[in-house]
């Protein structure tokens, strides 16, 4: 069952459908239409943030869910926590995403005792968001199930490349040997393309299908830039 939810994702598009607080679409019926609408233009998977969206999520959208729950404003606050990875997992998501850095956690828990314990305790997949070569390693080696380049480009040290982190997914696909999920500043086909070719087995595109006040923002900054003619 676990093994045949991964190879559901192989090649695949996974579209998250995040809203920020005090965001005019942060509801969770709302984001279950994004999510219904996602799975019409062929999205293999949805990721989703809170346990209201996720609880909905499950009970209206037929495909696998990689469920995180974002809390505090601590440097990690994507799944932050055993409680909180664990209230994810009650939601039904078949895939649990969690914080994979290196930083301290607020449960003073490491991300190898948070991955066992959830396995121990649960039948969820774990997702490890990573930032670094290095912690995607050590998210394998504790036996994450997939790991993601989520946070590539937003611990204090790493940099934000303009696109995806290709050279990580690069050297993540060559060290690791669970599946590597491209996820961060995909904005286009091509880049989505291009994830899947250095060596990912699925890619997670969010802000550019599900974020409208970004992709009008991009649109807003183009044609006030532009010259009149
Ligand atoms: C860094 C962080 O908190 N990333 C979050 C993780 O779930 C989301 O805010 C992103 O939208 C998601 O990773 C998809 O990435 P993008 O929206 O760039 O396609």
């Amino acid at each position: 069952m676990k093994h045949n939810v991964i190879e559901s994702l192989r090649g695949r598009l996974i579209v998250s459908c995040q809203a920020y607080p005090g965001e005019p679409m942060r509801d969770p019926r709302t984001m279950t239409q994004m999510a219904l609408s996602a799975a019409r233009g062929g999205a293999a998977a949805i990721r989703a943030q809170g346990l209201d969206d996720l609880r909905l999520i499950h009970r209206q959208v037929e495909l696998p869910a990689i469920g995180l729950w974002k809390d505090g404003d601590a440097l990690v606050y994507i799944t932050p926590t055993l409680e909180h990875a664990l209230a994810v997992a009650e939601t039904g998501v078949e895939i649990v995403a969690i914080d994979g850095t290196a930083q301290n956690r607020p449960d003073g828990r490491t991300v190898a005792e948070t991955i066992a314990e959830l396995h121990r305790r649960t039948d969820v997949l774990v997702m490890a968001d990573c930032s670094t070569l290095e912690e995607g390693r050590s998210a394998a080696d504790a036996g994450a199930d997939l790991v993601g380049t989520t946070l590539a480009g937003y611990t204090p040290y790493t940099n934000k490349t303009a696109g995806p982190d290709l050279r990580l997914v690069e050297q993540l696909a060559a060290a690791v040997d669970v599946p590597v999920i491209c996820e961060g500043r995909v904005h286009t086909p091509d880049q989505a393309r291009g994830a899947i070719e250095a060596g990912a087995f699925s890619v997670v595109v969010g802000t550019a299908i599900t974020h409208p006040t970004t992709i009008t923002g991009w649109f807003a900054d183009a044609v006030g830039s532009a010259q009149h003619g």
